[in-house]
This record gives structure tokens, C-alpha cells and sequence, in this order.
């Protein structure tokens, strides 16, 4: 069978360079992914330089392949690049599926699992609070708020750091270092991940010299906050962190205290830092940019806020009675997907899939972009309608595919879920969002790569009410002193 089924269909392939130049489209990847799956189908493959790249269109095809095929599909693709001269590849997130991966994810859900990320609710309700607080100050221009408030929430959740006069570098070096890695992640975007043996060049070519720098800066990343969390809980003088929390827990075996277990709880509390300090952050400016563009659904959410909480603040404890904001949170998850190819993975044997032959070694990327647009109920896929998520209206919960699948599902899904809500919720309860006159200039994309980080945003925040002032500032003003933020 194997002889005889071919690789999926796809774009036509030059005969040295296959389809590079197809890929190295990468700012208008997904644009191109859309139409190829128009032509050719559920499942698209293109190939370069022996290696085929192969894009899931379909939530069947990646639930067949990534979850019940879970064995051969849930390795991360070789990436010389990241991997090996970036130093990336002891990071649970880049590791093949292994029992060191297994490891990082069990410590990391330790902290992130459900049950956790419900006790972590009085610190996203402050963070709301002093988030609010900063863009009363700031109506508009407010996105580097969202950023930094975003970044102290993961330092603070994570390490324990609270950022003061002398550590504002951790902003810079972060979204430098998730910017880079998440720009080198994608097929295509570097050539040594398809030509390994490019890797042995002298270390004064650019690309080497480029994985240098980026390596110095990774180890930066990771690592000074970790070092800086270790300081604090020897001193004494620490707030509970998920890296208090495992390096005093009982559940984790082995020798908390060897350097083997040390460095590795540096990567994995990176890895959780480097993935939550962007990914949250690109959602909410997804939700600014609907609420501008569709004002109505903005006044339906409030119309159910001010109706089930009156003129309080809300607080995590409100999911369950707000089932339009619950549905608009879905809503701005599936309407532009952050992560629209999902991270990619390899297959470890070679396959054959619904008549087709999948090659060992391939690239997969699930495409829930195409997937969100596929399985969106009532209406047109652009149109941000979070009625869609609320009974009859057909859609597709989000959470069936925008944190990917089986053994790599997201581990932070929870955590980003609960964080945005609060955000959101906190945001319309507080102000209106105004859309501002489109310039002429065309809305420049902020990031692109594995993480896309939407374009610019183009509206301006009015606070509601007097009342709501008050209270934030009154909040605001008690969590400062007691430096709980
Ligand atoms: C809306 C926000 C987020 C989205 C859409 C998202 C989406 C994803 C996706 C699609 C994957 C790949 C899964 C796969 O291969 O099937 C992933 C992996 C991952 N995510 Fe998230 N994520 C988000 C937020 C977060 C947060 C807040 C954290 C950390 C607290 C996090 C930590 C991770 C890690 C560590 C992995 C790698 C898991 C592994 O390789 O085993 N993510 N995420």
C-alpha cells in the first residue's frame, strides 16, 4: 500500500526547490493555505528539499492523526535551528514526545491544571483591577499597558517577581526573546531546518552568528528570573510562585535540591514564562479589535454585565452567570486564532491516511484557522458573533482545537482561558471602546510567525461611569499597600 498511495495533493513543486519559495511566504502563509485547501482539500502537503511539510485543514483529520494516532504524531519536527544552535531543545515545549517531555509537562500541570488555576482567582481579579487602573490614565495608545501588565502577571504567577525601579529589563528581554523564537518556528523560515548538515558551517556565518545571539539571549530569558525566584526563597522574602510551589512540593519525586533537577525546572518554568508572557496578551488585543469594529455585541455583553452585577466589579466567581460573556470570550478565541497553524509536530513512522501516504520525518501543522472558520456555526466565519456559542447556534467549542491535541495539547489552555475572561469582563464592565478613523496607512501586522499578533489597534477606551473609577482606584490603591502587585 505504501508503494502505491501518494502524498497528499498540493501546489505545484519546482524540481530543486520543491516548494521553499511557497514557504518562505510566510507573512501570507495562511492566506495561501487557504486557497490550496480550496483546490486540494482536507489535507495539503508541499515538500522541500526532501522534507514534506503537510497542513491538517480539518478538525476530523487532526483528531485521527494528533489524538488517536497519538504515537507516531506527537514529536516536535527536528528544527536544527531552534533546537540545536539556539539551545531550545531542553525546553519541554521543543522536546519529542519523551519521558523528559512527559516530566516537564506533569511539574508544569501541577501548577496550571484546573484545580490550580482556580486558586490563582483573587490574583487575576487584582490584576484586573490594577490593569484598569493604568488605562483610566491612558485612553489610548494603551497596547505596550496590555503588554507589560500581562508580562508582570507571568513573572509574579510564575517566578514571584515583582517588578520594581531595577528589573524593567525583564519586559524588553522577554517579548524580544518570544518575538525571535516565535518568528524561527514555522517551516520555511530558516533553511538549515531542511538542509541539517547547513548547522556544521564556521560559526562567522550570519545565520550561526544570528543562532549565537539568539542563544546568549534565550539563556538570559529562561534563566535570570529563575536564578532571581531561587535568591528570594532563600532570603525568605517571597510570594507563593509556581517555582516555590515545586521546589517545596511533595508530589514531585526525585532530588529537588541536585543540579540536574535545578536546571531543569529553569526550563520548564521558561517555558511556561516564555509561552503565557505573548499568547494572552495577542487575545486580548483581538477582543479590543472586535469590541471596536462591532459595537452591538459590545452592548449586548454590557447589557448582561450591568444586568446580573449591578455597579460591582466582577470577579472570577461570575463565569457561571454570564453566559453571553462566556460566549464572546469563545468568540474572540476562535474569530483570529493566535496560534493559527498550531505548533508543529513530526511524524516518527511512516503512514497511510485515508489512501494517502505520510512520509516519516514529516512536518504537521493542524490549521486551526481553517478549522475555526469551518466549524463556525450560525453566520459568516468573519463576522464576530459570540451568539454562535450559545445554544443552536452551532458552533464548535474552542476549546475542541485552538490549544491543539492529544499529548501536546496546551498545558497553559486554563490558565489563558481564565486570565482573557477576567480581562475582558473587567474591560466592558469599566469602559467603551471606541473605534478611531482607519488611517490611510494599511494596519501593520505586529508579529508573524507561530504566534500571530494581530495588527494595530485603531480605538480609544471612554470610562463608563464614576462609580467604577472609584472603585478601581480605591482597589488599586489598597493592593499597592500591601505590595500585593
Ligand atoms: C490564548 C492563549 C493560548 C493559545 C491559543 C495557545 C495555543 C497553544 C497551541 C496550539 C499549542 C500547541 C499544541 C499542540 O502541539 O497540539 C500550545 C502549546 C503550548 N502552550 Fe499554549 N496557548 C495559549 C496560552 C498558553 C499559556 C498561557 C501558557 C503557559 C502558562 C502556554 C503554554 C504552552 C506550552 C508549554 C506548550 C507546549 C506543550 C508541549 O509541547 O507539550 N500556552 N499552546
Amino acid at each position: 500500500r505504501r508503494r502505491t498511495a501518494q502524498l497528499p495533493p498540493g501546489p505545484p513543486r519546482n524540481w530543486i526547490l520543491g516548494n521553499l519559495l511557497d514557504l518562505l511566504k510566510t507573512d501570507n502563509l495562511l492566506a495561501s493555505v487557504d486557497s490550496w485547501q480550496d483546490i486540494y482539500g482536507d489535507i495539503v502537503s508541499l515538500e522541500c528539499f526532501g522534507v514534506t511539510v503537510i497542513f491538517l485543514n480539518t478538525l476530523e483529520c487532526c483528531v485521527d492523526l494528533l489524538e488517536r494516532r497519538a504515537a507516531n504524531y506527537s514529536h516536535r519536527p527536528n528544527m536544527p535551528f531552534v533546537r540545536d544552535l539556539v539551545g531550545l531543545d531542553k525546553s519541554f515545549g521543543f522536546m519529542d514526545f519523551s519521558k523528559e517531555s512527559i516530566r516537564g509537562r506533569r511539574i508544569a500541570n501541577l501548577a496550571f491544571r484546573p484545580s490550580a488555576v482556580r486558586q490563582y482567582s483573587p490574583a487575576l481579579q487584582d490584576n484586573a483591577v490594577i490593569l484598569m487602573q493604568d488605562l483610566l490614565k491612558l485612553s489610548e495608545g494603551f497596547e505596550s499597558v496590555l503588554e507589560r501588565r500581562n508580562i508582570q502577571f507571568a513573572l509574579s504567577l510564575i517566578f514571584g517577581i515583582t517588578l520594581d525601579g531595577t528589573n524593567q529589563h525583564y519586559i524588553t528581554t522577554t517579548m524580544d526573546c518570544v518575538n525571535k523564537i516565535a518568528g524561527n518556528v514555522l517551516p520555511g523560515s530558516r533553511i538549515v531546518d531542511f538542509l541539517p548538515f547547513l548547522m556544521y558551517l564556521p560559526s562567522w556565518v550570519p545565520f550561526k552568528r544570528e543562532a549565537t545571539q539568539l542563544n546568549t539571549l534565550v539563556n538570559d530569558a529562561f534563566g535570570t528570573p529563575f536564578e532571581d525566584a531561587k535568591r528570594r526563597i532563600t532570603d525568605g522574602n517571597f510570594h507563593p510562585s509556581f517555582v516555590s510551589l515545586i521546589l517545596s512540593s511533595e508530589e514531585v519525586q526525585g532530588d529537588i535540591n541536585t543540579e540536574d533537577f535545578q536546571e531543569m525546572m529553569k526550563w520548564i518554568s521558561g517555558t511556561m514564562f516564555m509561552a503565557a508572557a505573548e499568547s494572552t496578551t495577542s487575545t486580548v488585543r483581538v477582543f479590543f479589535k472586535a469590541m471596536a469594529r462591532f459595537p452591538a455585541v459590545q452592548v449586548q455583553a454590557q447589557e448582561e454585565l450591568d444586568r446580573v452585577l449591578g455597579t460591582r466589579l466582577p470577579t472570577m466567581n461570575d463565569r457561571a452567570s454570564l453566559p453571553y460573556l462566556n460566549a464572546l470570550l469563545q468568540e474572540v478565541i476562535r474569530w483570529e486564532s493566535i496560534v493559527p497553524s498550531g505548533f508543529p509536530r513530526r511524524t516518527n513512522a511512516d503512514d497511510i491516511y485515508k489512501g494517502m501516504f505520510i512520509p516519516k520525518g514529516a512536518v504537521i501543522l493542524a490549521n486551526s484557522r481553517s478549522i475555526s472558520r469551518h466549524e463556525h456555526g450560525i453566520g459568516s466565519p468573519d463576522e464576530f458573533n459570540p451568539a454562535r456559542f450559545l445554544e443552536g447556534g452551532g458552533a464548535r467549542p474552542v476549546l475542541d482545537y485552538v490549544f491543539g491535541f492529544g499529548k501536546r495539547e496546551c498545558p497553559g489552555r486554563f490558565l489563558a482561558e481564565a486570565s482573557v475572561w477576567m480581562t475582558i469582563v473587567s474591560v466592558l464592565k469599566c469602559f467603551n471602546i471606541i473605534q478611531l478613523e482607519e488611517s490611510n496607512k494599511a494596519p501593520t501586522a505586529r508579529r508573524s510567525g507561530v504566534i500571530h499578533g494581530t495588527t494595530s489597534l485603531t480605538c480609544k477606551l471612554i470610562p463608563r461611569d464614576r462609580v467604577y473609577r472609584e472603585l478601581i482606584q480605591s482597589k488599586a490603591a489598597e493592593l499597592e499597600a500591601s505590595q500585593l502587585v
